[in-house]
């Protein structure tokens, strides 16, 4: 680099000069509001509905909600953060408590789409959090919660006494169903790499504590949610559908 040559913006920066376009233009036309004309953009795109028969997906035609389903409160404060004020959508939850699929990480959070769509009966987002161990060859992986659960945080740590890697990866699959059956589920995914260690910091949510990301000296829950979620495993999965529905709002707009 040559000295004095400007930093690239960051990604968030990106994401917030194009949130601010959008919602500009949104403003001026009053035609359609923003969050149906991505939903009913994603409900074509998915290539089960015609242009004549996205309404039916469940989404008002002036609605500015996304419905995000989980059992997790932690998640969905999460999330909202994320997106931010700026984001020109309300975050409504629903609190509903989803089947723990197994199987492969996609395949679980399109089931999970599948069947919170079925049961709110329209549009909605769902995610599903794994954190996998390199040394055992991923898992537990999307089985998480029920380690967690019966040994917590420093059972996950002494899980892999006797293993030299404590590498792991934290992974948050976005799910998007459009609402029907038979739509395509689209998926938006996060990974943040970082090793488990002897729990650190706060204990406010789940596996935080014996979480390290790569990079960092402090875990999850020793980070600030800022910091946190600029390199986490959730905040690159929100960021990600995020752009995805604001480039479907510029492209409809
Ligand atoms: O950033 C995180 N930091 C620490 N712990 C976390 C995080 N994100 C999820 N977790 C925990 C919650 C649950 O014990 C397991 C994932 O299981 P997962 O099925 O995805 O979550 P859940 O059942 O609590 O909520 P949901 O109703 O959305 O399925 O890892
Ligand atoms: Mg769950």
């Amino acid at each position: 680099m040559h000295g004095g040559t400007r930093q690239p913006p960051s990604p968030q920066l990106l994401l917030q000069k194009k949130i601010a376009r959008v919602t500009q233009k949104r403003k001026k036309s009053s035609a359609i509001s923003l969050s149906s004309a991505c939903f009913r953009r994603a409900a074509i795109l998915a290539g089960h509905r015609s242009r004549g028969q996205v309404r039916s997906v469940g989404m008002a035609a002036n609605s500015r909600r996304i419905v995000f389903v989980t059992g997790n409160a932690k998640k969905l404060e999460e999330v909202k953060q994320i997106l931010g004020a700026g984001f020109p959508y309300e975050v409504v939850a629903k609190k509903v408590d989803l089947p723990e699929y197994q199987g492969e990480p996609d395949d679980i959070s399109r089931a999970k789409a599948r069947e919170a769509a079925k049961q709110i009966q329209g549009p909605c987002v769902v995610e599903d959090t794994c954190l996998c161990f390199n040394a055992l060859g991923g898992l537990p992986g999307p089985y998480i919660k029920w380690f967690l659960e019966k040994i917590g945080p420093e059972g996950l740590h002494r899980m892999l006494t006797g293993w030299e890697d404590k590498s792991a990866s934290a992974m948050c699959t976005m799910a998007f169903s459009p609402g029907g059956p038979q739509d395509e589920v689209l998926l938006f995914k996060g990974i943040a790499p970082g090793k488990i260690v002897d729990p650190r910091g706060s204990r406010d949510f789940g596996w935080d504590p014996c979480f390290q990301p790569d990079g960092f000296e402090k875990t999850y829950g020793e980070m600030t949610k800022e910091e946190k979620h600029e390199i986490s495993h959730r905040g690159r999965a929100v960021r990600a559908m995020q752009e995805h529905f604001l480039k479907q709002a510029e492209q409809d707009s």
